[in-house]
């Protein structure tokens, strides 16, 4: 057997592919880009043929920079995306292109099952609430916008078990994406065909539900000819990015609690026990017998990209003239301004918004503009916003009694020193990063290491290769300005939810 694993994690903003050797150091990554498709307001779309794409022109290259032969590795493993809802024919050929986890196209079907079958009936099952974002409503909108199409699905994917099909010819469905379905029994981990029957859908179109490390095939003569693998290894179920995030951040005990800094914001709380809430997301751990309460929002790292790409031009020629990244260049502008960004406040929600507010319709906004506000001023109040709304989940969660010690903080956002700062600064946690944009991977590895053999369980795995990096403690001096701007944040959402349609058919 091989002594490396090979971690994909199918994000947001771009596939990374990461090959890690059995202590979890990190021989070579890549990553490659594809778009997110915007074609009408409230709908975000994505081609799981761009997905499999990027994996293919991505891998080469990462096998080439690592000096790895596709031979020593010994197993792989899939993070991705939550709440897709590929759509594959009879064929297993994609019939369309997927809405993705920010699409709230289908707000009305979600009033419509919610008075149907109702909402207690739906939570008490699934431990979730019937929105938008989810998967189940995307399928009954095929269903009920697209009836053709729907009638020629014969399977409805997530966006890990698509690559694991691509690469074994086999179909799955993991433990920790059953979440994005309401027919799925959040604790006993099966299918209820009972509500998938009121609910207008039928289980046959889901695939077998497999642990997250189990091994579902093994990379086929085509595949390995399509992205430069050797025919024959092992690939596991894999799971949702942000509980493979988890699992590489070393968040696998109760209590413990991973920061999400990819596209989307919010964190995931570990537990022994599926209890939910619905002004929160509950799901299964990539790790058996352990659930994740988590905080999905729209606005994380996702803002300081769009703030990149809009407003950046000038960022993105002068780091190309300094060799740096445009990014830091943004990071520098807002570390030059106090926090609280002089009473600029940032709503993040730039695609409605998740939790714990739950409205499709809400909007992104900047209050407290004058002339004396600058380009560093908005970055800064754009990074407090999304840590705003960080604390708000959190605030959710520890009204239940859930407990929160430290945040384990994981995406592309942790590798900001300042953003991270300003995250344990406004939630009052010390945020320990380990690696930051490779927990990911390093998760989905560690599921097909565990899978494998290389690791006799998750404790020793996580023990082996998860170590952090850094530790941010809170500043108490900033509190009362946080606190302060958390409160008119809070206020101003109040006060504009009626204009922005709370609710409202997107
Ligand atoms: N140095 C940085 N400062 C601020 N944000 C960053 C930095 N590096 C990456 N990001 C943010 O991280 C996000 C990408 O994180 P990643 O975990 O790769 O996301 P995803 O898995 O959703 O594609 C981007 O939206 C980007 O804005
Ligand atoms: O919904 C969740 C996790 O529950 C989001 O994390 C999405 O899965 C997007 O992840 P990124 O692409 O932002 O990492």
């Amino acid at each position: 057997m091989g002594t490396y694993l090979l971690g994909i994690d199918i994000g947001t903003s771009a596939c990374k592919v990461a090959v890690f050797d059995q202590k979890g150091r990190l021989m070579a990554s890549g990553t490659g880009d594809y778009r997110v498709y915007y074609p009408h307001p409230g709908w975000a779309e994505q081609d799981p043929q761009d997905w499999w794409n990027a994996v293919c022109r991505t891998l080469p290259g990462v096998l080439e920079k690592g000096h790895i032969h596709p031979r020593k590795i010994a197993g792989i493993g899939i993070a991705g995306q939550s709440w897709s809802a590929v759509a594959l024919d009879h064929e297993g050929g994609v019939l369309c292109r997927t809405p993705i986890w920010m699409d709230t196209r289908a707000s009305e079907i979600c009033r419509e099952v919610n008075a149907k079958i109702g909402a207690d009936r739906i939570f008490d099952l699934c431990g979730n609430p019937l929105q938008p974002s989810y998967t189940t409503p995307k399928i009954l909108w095929y269903q009920k916008k697209t009836p053709e199409l729907y009638g020629k699905i014969r399977w409805i994917l997530q966006s890990n078990s698509y690559i694991a099909y691509r690469l074994t010819g086999h179909l799955s469905q993991d433990l920790s994406q059953g979440y994005g379905l309401h027919c799925f029994d959040m604790a006993r981990g099966r299918w209820d065909a009972d509500m998938a029957g009121d609910m207008g859908i039928s289980t046959d179109i889901f695939p077998d539900i497999y642990p997250c490390h189990a091994i579902v095939g093994k990379v086929t003569a085509q595949a390995a000819k399509e992205c430069g693998l050797c025919q024959g290894i092992p690939v596991v179920a894999g799971g949702l990015d942000a509980a493979c995030g988890a699992l590489g951040t070393g968040v696998l005990h109760p209590g413990q609690t991973q920061e999400q800094g990819g596209q989307a914001g919010g964190m995931s709380i570990c537990m022994d026990q599926p209890r939910g809430d619905a002004r929160l997301i509950l799901g299964c751990h990539v790790v058996p017998d352990r659930w994740l309460l988590q905080g999905g929002t729209t606005g994380g790292g996702g803002v300081m990209r769009w703030l990149e790409k809009e407003f950046g031009a000038y960022e993105r020629v002068l780091a190309e003239k300094q060799g740096r990244k445009s990014l830091d260049l943004l990071n520098e502008e807002a570390d030059a301004v106090a926090a609280g960004s002089e009473g600029l406040i940032f709503l993040p929600y730039m695609a409605g918004e998740r939790s714990p507010i739950w409205n499709p319709k809400a909007k992104g906004v900047f209050y407290g503009l004058d002339f004396s506000k600058t380009r560093g001023h908005l970055i800064r109040a754009a990074m407090e916003g999304v840590a705003f709304s960080l604390k708000h989940n959190l605030d959710v969660a520890e009204s239940l009694g859930v407990k929160v010690d430290v945040l384990r903080a994981m995406g592309g956002s942790a590798n900001s020193l300042l953003w991270t700062q300003i995250k344990s600064d406004v939630t009052g946690k010390p945020v320990d990063v380990p690696a930051s944009d490779t927990a990911t991977t390093l998760g989905a590895a560690l599921l097909a290491g565990v899978g494998v053999g290389l690791y006799e369980d998750f404790d020793r795995a996580v023990d082996q290769t998860v170590e952090v990096r850094r530790r941010h403690l809170p500043d108490s001096d900033k509190r009362p300005v946080y606190e302060a701007n958390y409160r008119s944040y809070r206020k101003l959402y109040d006060q504009l939810k009626d204009m922005m349609r709370e609710g409202g058919d997107s």
